[in-house]
């Protein structure tokens, strides 16, 4: 496994000085995006709408707009099933007492695709590999009516309140958590409908909520990140019965983490890659499958939502592992 790398441009090291980024990310993006680099930077640099997730556990769109409208907030309803943009906050909208009672989730239009994609159905079994904070599994719980079991998987101590408040606060009623490690899990015997992998990465694709990530974020990170994530998404397809689906998915713009990964999964193991009805084709690379094109890329100055992949991969076939 390697990081791609291309020569210095004199536009890489001009971008690069005039926003403050390491030179490394700038001519990666000047190859894989050409001219629509200077719109992600300035997408970034501009910030992206907040956008929140309606609970219809608790309560209707209708019933929502009206308390929210009445506090003098605007939203605005997007391309994204059950996502709304927040165009008028008059302070912040996790303060009010319809976030605290749940009536809704503060994420980004970019996160509410995975679980969409995903399709849940009531009364499945669906496993979240990486689950704090838990924007998704509580998304996945509402899409299953609280029906079936998600069981959502967090190997950091630390990040397991956060999921479990929020998982109360939503009123997700069909969720087991499990502290340990996503790798883990095939070995438990758990053989799940479906699967969502919304993996640990490094973050490119959220340089609007942490600038320090234009510098910090190198080839080691890159490497650090695509290693794990090659093991998760084994053990997440490892984790489904015969036909399952799973859904694959990083707010990182690298292809290391991204098609790459797609790409490592279906050599070894039998799967095939679903169309996605949301975002932009992903990239065309060297040495990775055509099929891998379908899954699919969000761009902050296309789609005005975080840098984000999603990828649906469905188990066929003959599946046996084959020895890593
Ligand atoms: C991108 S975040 C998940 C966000 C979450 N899906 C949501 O929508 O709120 C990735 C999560 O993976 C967890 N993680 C890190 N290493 C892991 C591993 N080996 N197995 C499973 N999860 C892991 C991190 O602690 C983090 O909570």
């Amino acid at each position: 496994m390697k990081v791609l790398d291309f020569p210095s441009s004199k536009k890489a090291k001009e971008l690069a000085v005039k926003y403050g980024y390491d030179e490394f990310i700038v001519r990666r993006w000047l190859h894989f995006f050409g001219d629509e680099t200077e719109d992600i930077i300035r997408a970034f640099e501009e910030g992206i709408p907040k956008y929140i997730r309606i609970n219809t556990l608790k309560i209707d769109e209708k019933g929502l707009l009206e308390r929210l409208e009445s506090r003098g907030f605007k939203l605005k309803k997007t391309e994204v099933p059950y996502c709304f943009e927040v165009v008028e906050e008059p302070y912040s909208i996790g303060a009010t007492p319809e976030y605290l009672m749940g009536y809704y989730y503060v994420m980004d239009k970019s996160s509410c695709i995975p679980p969409l994609a995903l399709e849940p159905k009531p009364g499945e079994v669906v496993v979240d590999l990486a689950a704090s904070p838990g924007g998704k599994t509580t998304f996945l719980s509402m899409l299953m009516e609280n029906k079936g079991a998600v069981i959502a998987v967090e190997p950091q101590k630390e990040r397991l309140q956060p999921l479990i408040d929020n998982i109360n606060r939503m009123g997700a009623m069909n969720v087991a958590v499990i502290n340990v490690d996503g790798r883990r899990v095939p070995a438990m015997g758990i053989k799940a409908d479906r699967v969502l992998l919304d993996a640990p990465c490094t973050g490119e694709g959220i340089i609007h909520k942490d600038p320090s990530r234009k510098t910090d974020r190198g080839k080691e990170d890159i490497l650090f990140c695509s290693s794990l994530q090659r093991e998760l998404v084994l053990a997440a397809f490892d984790c489904l019965k015969e036909g399952g689906v799973m859904v694959y998915s990083t707010c990182s713009l690298t292809p290391e983490e991204n098609e790459f990964v797609v790409d490592f999964l279906l050599e070894r193991r039998k799967g095939v890659v679903e169309e996605i009805e949301w975002g932009d084709e992903a990239l065309a690379l060297p040495g990775v499958k055509n099929e891998v094109s379908k899954a699919r890329r969000f761009y902050p100055h296309r789609h005005q939502c975080s840098g984000f992949f999603v990828a649906r991969i469905r188990k066929v076939g003959d599946s046996k592992a084959k020895p890593e």
